[in-house]
């Protein structure tokens, strides 16, 4: 299998000679792959080339002395000593961490799933916690969404007293207040703690599904938390609450089942995902699925893509914090400035960025993280999109009778939802540039207080849905303007009771992770709107 650094180095060209060196003057690995000035002086040089000369001993590139050292690179050299220790662990037991926070209860639902995009869960599994007690008439219940990478664990329980991702938030008092509400928290179908997402094996063949996972969509894991809901006897939602891709299934949720949902709390989230958003998810996918370990999917038996993960980690936080909380954190200082300046992490920026991403590569499915991902991407609640996927649903819908009544289908069937292969013609872009700026100063609902119709028309059915919408100004990941546009698209849906508040700079620096920081004005404001 390559390793990291054949994959990031460049192979030596065709004409590259070696020649037989004296064992002590091996030069260390780091410097023999990196020396390319070395490589160049080496076609300058006579070497031994005839067959009856040639070594028989394994070669090293030519050791001549080069102007400078080569640089080292640890950060690289840490990247590969965690595949060797992948690679050696046990026979049998798969180098495939396990991802899990702790004990969950879990839901299974027995009946298929059909999802928006055409694919199908013959059954599926749902991992929840939950805090506080549901009431007699089972009317204080409260679905907390999780953001992208969350597991339900939200906050300790007896089972798992391992503080969970919202632990200050939910307890008694608190802005999720277990004195009051019963709050049920799920791991998403798509994800990796202990729901049913790509790592789970397909009932039709024994195997992990990999990347036989069929896509999936915000609607698809709301429609698999109500499952959830159902088995419980909760029939409608005090609330439903979210943050993030959280607040995007809050959204989703309301919109899917108006009638089920007492109130919506979307906290920097938006109503669809926007170009920029994509881009940066994008990217991150792209570093993942490009990482060798990836093997279009099928890693389970071998080494998870963990550089893969990391790089995707590192470029996640870019979206999730500030600039400005980085000036005030990092400045321009260097880890160490009394060491000259290297390629690996160095300034204090760099060496946050990696930590982030050294904690995070192995605790998350790099498969379920593509899936999700996705998802978040393909969110959209305009009118066109929603009645494109309806239609679609009902094409499909024949998938879902067949199912249950046992039938299988060929996989063939579904061969067509993943084709997708870029036009032969280049994009033309369309439209004068003048129309297009004047399109997105409209979008800027700031400056137009004209939200998009279609938007309006497919939010239409949260008009009677009390809604808290909570934005972040320093947000990059999700713009505040995304969420002043759900509070005008409610508003003009003929909602009267939004409540739209937005945090400055002032008030926050922590951008997008704001949500997981800010107790006072994130909690406070959740706390207000969930008791009045
Ligand atoms: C898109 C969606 O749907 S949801 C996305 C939501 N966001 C995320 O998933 C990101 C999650 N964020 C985190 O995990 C964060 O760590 C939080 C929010 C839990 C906590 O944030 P903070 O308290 O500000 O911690 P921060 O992110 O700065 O990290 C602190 C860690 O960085 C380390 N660190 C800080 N500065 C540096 C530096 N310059 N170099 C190296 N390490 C550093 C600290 O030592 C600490 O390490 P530890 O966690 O191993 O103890």
């Amino acid at each position: 299998m390559q390793t990291l650094r054949q994959f990031l180095s460049p192979a030596p060209s065709r004409g590259f000679r070696y020649r037989r060196l004296p064992s002590t003057s091996r030069i260390p690995s780091t410097a023999r792959h990196n020396s390319s000035h070395a490589r160049n002086l080496h076609h300058q040089t006579p070497f031994h080339s005839s067959a009856a000369e040639a070594p028989q001993q394994q070669q090293y590139p030519d050791p001549l002395p080069s102007t400078n050292p080569a640089l080292s690179f640890p950060c690289l050299d840490h990247v590969e000593t965690r595949s060797a220790t992948l690679s050696r662990r046990a026979p049998g037991a798969g180098p495939e961490p396990s991802y899990t926070t702790g004990r969950t209860d879990t839901f299974h639902s027995t009946d298929p799933l059909l999802l928006d995009w055409g694919g199908i869960l013959p059954s599926f599994a749902i991992a929840h916690e939950s805090w506080g007690t549901l009431n007699a008439d089972r009317s204080n219940a409260i679905l907390l969404h999780t953001g992208l990478s969350a597991s339900s664990h939200a906050a300790s329980t007896a089972a798992n007293e391992k503080p969970g991702w919202w632990e200050r938030f939910i307890g008694p008092g608190r802005p999720l207040d277990t004195e009051r509400f019963f709050i049920v928290c799920t791991n998403v179908v798509g994800g990796c703690y202990g729901s049913t997402g790509p790592g789970s094996v397909d009932p039709a063949n024994g195997e992990r599904y990999a990347t036989r996972f069929p896509i999936l969509t915000m609607e698809d894991m709301v429609r698999a938390q109500f499952r959830l809901l159902d088995s419980l006897g909760v029939r409608r939602l005090y609330a439903s609450v979210g943050s993030s891709m959280g607040g995007m299934q809050s959204l989703a949720a309301g919109t899917l089942f108006p009638e089920r949902v007492g109130r919506v709390a979307s906290i920097s989230g938006c109503a669809r995902s926007h170009p920029y958003s994509i881009a940066m998810r994008h990217t991150q996918r792209q570093v993942l699925m490009m990482d060798p370990n990836w093997n279009r999917g099928f890693y389970y038996d071998g080494i998870p893509p963990h550089a893969g993960m990391k790089l995707a980690r590192e470029i996640a936080t870019v979206t999730y914090r500030s600039g400005p909380e980085w000036e005030q954190r990092f400045g321009r200082r260097r880890a160490d400035a009394s060491r000259p300046p290297a390629l690996c992490p160095d300034f204090l920026i760099e060496t946050y960025l990696d930590h982030a991403g050294e904690k995070w590569c192995l605790e998350y499915d790099p498969n379920s993280l593509l899936y999700v991902s996705k998802a978040m991407d393909l969110f959209d609640l305009g009118a066109e999109h929603r009645e494109m996927i309806a239609g679609l649903r009902g094409k499909n819908q024949y998938k879902l009778d067949a199912y249950r009544q046992g039938e299988t289908l060929e996989t063939a069937e579904a061969a067509d939802l993943c084709t997708l292969t870029l036009p032969e013609t280049p994009y033309q872009e369309t439209g004068d540039a003048e129309a297009t700026l004047e399109e997105a100063a409209a979008a800027d609902i700031g400056a137009s207080d004209e939200p998009p119709a279609d938007l309006v028309a497919g939010m239409r059915p949260l008009a009677d849905t009390p809604t808290l919408v909570l934005g972040v100004a320093s947000d990059i990941l999700f713009p505040s303007w995304q969420q002043r546009e759900i509070a005008e698209t409610l508003r003009k849906a003929g909602n009267k009771k939004v409540m739209h508040v937005e945090l400055g700079v002032e008030q926050s620096m922590f951008g997008h992770d704001t949500f997981l920081l800010d107790l006072e004005n994130v909690g406070g404001a959740l706390k207000r709107f969930l008791e009045r």
